[in-house]
C-alpha cells in the first residue's frame, strides 16, 4: 500500500522523492528496490530522526503497529502529523502509544498508484485546520477523498480499501465463464478488460441503476443473465461480502487495541 501512495504522490509531483524516506522491519531489498525505482530515501529506525518529518505514514499490518510506533515515538516532534492507513486500528491505540500526537487514520486503496483511490479519512482533534488541509491535498493527490468521522472507516474498509479485489475476483470470474463459453484466454481477458475499463468510466458519469436499465432490453440477453445473478442471491452476497470485511476491521481494531 505504501508503494502505491509513494507512487501516485510522486507521479502527481506531490512530493520529490528525496523528501520520502522508507523503512520497514527487516527487508532491505524491498527498501533497495524502491530507492532505485522511484530515488527515495531509505533511512533506518535506530538512526533516523524525524523530528523534521511533516508526516510519519504507517504502513505496516495491524498486527505490527505496536512494535512501528515503539521503534519511533522518542523521535517524533509535536508537529509531525501519523497518518496511518492500518486497517481497523484506531486513532485512541495510536496515541495510548505515541502521546496525544495529531494523528489522521485513512483508508485508501491500491489505485493509489494511478491518482486513483477512494480514500476515506478521519482525524483526531489534535490535527489541525492547516494540518486538515495538509491531509486532503496529500490524500486527494492519489484519488478522491471522503472526511467521515472515525467509526464509519470500517465501512469504507469494507467497501472501498477491500473493493479493488471484489472487481478483480468478478473481472476473474468473467473471465473464467467466457473461456467456458468457447472464448480463447488472450481474447476473454481482452473483452473482460474493456468491459469494465468502459462500465467504470460510465459509472462516473450517469446513475448506476440508469446505466444497468439502458443495458437491459426486454426479453433479451440482459435480462437473462441479470435473472440468474437474482436467483442465485447476488445482492446478498455482495451485501455479506462488504459487511463481513467491515466487521473484519473492528475486530483488527479490538485485537490491536
Ligand atoms: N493492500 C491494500 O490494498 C491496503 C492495505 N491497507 C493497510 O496497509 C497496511 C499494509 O498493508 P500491505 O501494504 O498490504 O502490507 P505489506 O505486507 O505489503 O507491507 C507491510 C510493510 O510493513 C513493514 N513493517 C512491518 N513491521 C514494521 C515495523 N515494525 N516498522 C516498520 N515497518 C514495518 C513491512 O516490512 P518488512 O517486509 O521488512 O517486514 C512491510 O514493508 C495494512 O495495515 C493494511 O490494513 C490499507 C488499504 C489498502
Ligand atoms: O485486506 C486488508 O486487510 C487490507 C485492508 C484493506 C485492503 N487490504
Amino acid at each position: 500500500m505504501a508503494e502505491s501512495m509513494i507512487h501516485g504522490w510522486i507521479n502527481k509531483r506531490i512530493m520529490k522523492p528525496e523528501e520520502i524516506s522508507v523503512m520497514n522491519r527487516s527487508d532491505q531489498d524491498r527498501l533497495e528496490f524502491l530507492s532505485d525505482e522511484y530515488g527515495v530515501n531509505i533511512v533506518c529506525a535506530e538512526k533516523t530522526e524525524l523530528k523534521d518529518a511533516h508526516f510519519v505514514l504507517l504502513a505496516m499490518k495491524p498486527k505490527d503497529v505496536e512494535a512501528a510506533l515503539s521503534g519511533i515515538k522518542d523521535k517524533l516532534s509535536g508537529n509531525t502529523v501519523i497518518l496511518s492507513v492500518a486497517a481497523g486500528v484506531s486513532i485512541e491505540t495510536i496515541q495510548k502509544h505515541v502521546g496525544n500526537f495529531p494523528v489522521a487514520r485513512a483508508m485508501p486503496n491500491t489505485s493509489a498508484k494511478i491518482g486513483k483511490s477512494a480514500t476515506g479519512v478521519a482525524w483526531s482533534k489534535h490535527v489541525s485546520k492547516e494540518q486538515q488541509h495538509e491531509l486532503r491535498n496529500l490524500l486527494s493527490s492519489i484519488g478522491s477523498v471522503t472526511v467521515v468521522e472515525e467509526e464509519q472507516l470500517h465501512a469504507v474498509t469494507g467497501v472501498a480499501g477491500s473493493g479493488p479485489a471484489y472487481i478483480y475476483y468478478f473481472a476473474e470470474a468473467m473471465t473464467e465463464a467466457a473461456i467456458a463459453n468457447g472464448l480463447s484466454s488472450a481474447d476473454a481477458k481482452k473483452l473482460v478488460r474493456q468491459t469494465f475499463a468502459g462500465a467504470a468510466e460510465m459509472l462516473q458519469q450517469e446513475d448506476f441503476a440508469e446505466l444497468r436499465k439502458k443495458v437491459t432490453s426486454p426479453n433479451g440477453t440482459t435480462a437473462a443473465g441479470l435473472r440468474s445473478l437474482e436467483e442465485n442471491h447476488f445482492k446478498e452476497t455482495v451485501g455479506e461480502c462488504v459487511t463481513r470485511a467491515s466487521e473484519r476491521s473492528k475486530e483488527l481494531g479490538k485485537e490491536f487495541k
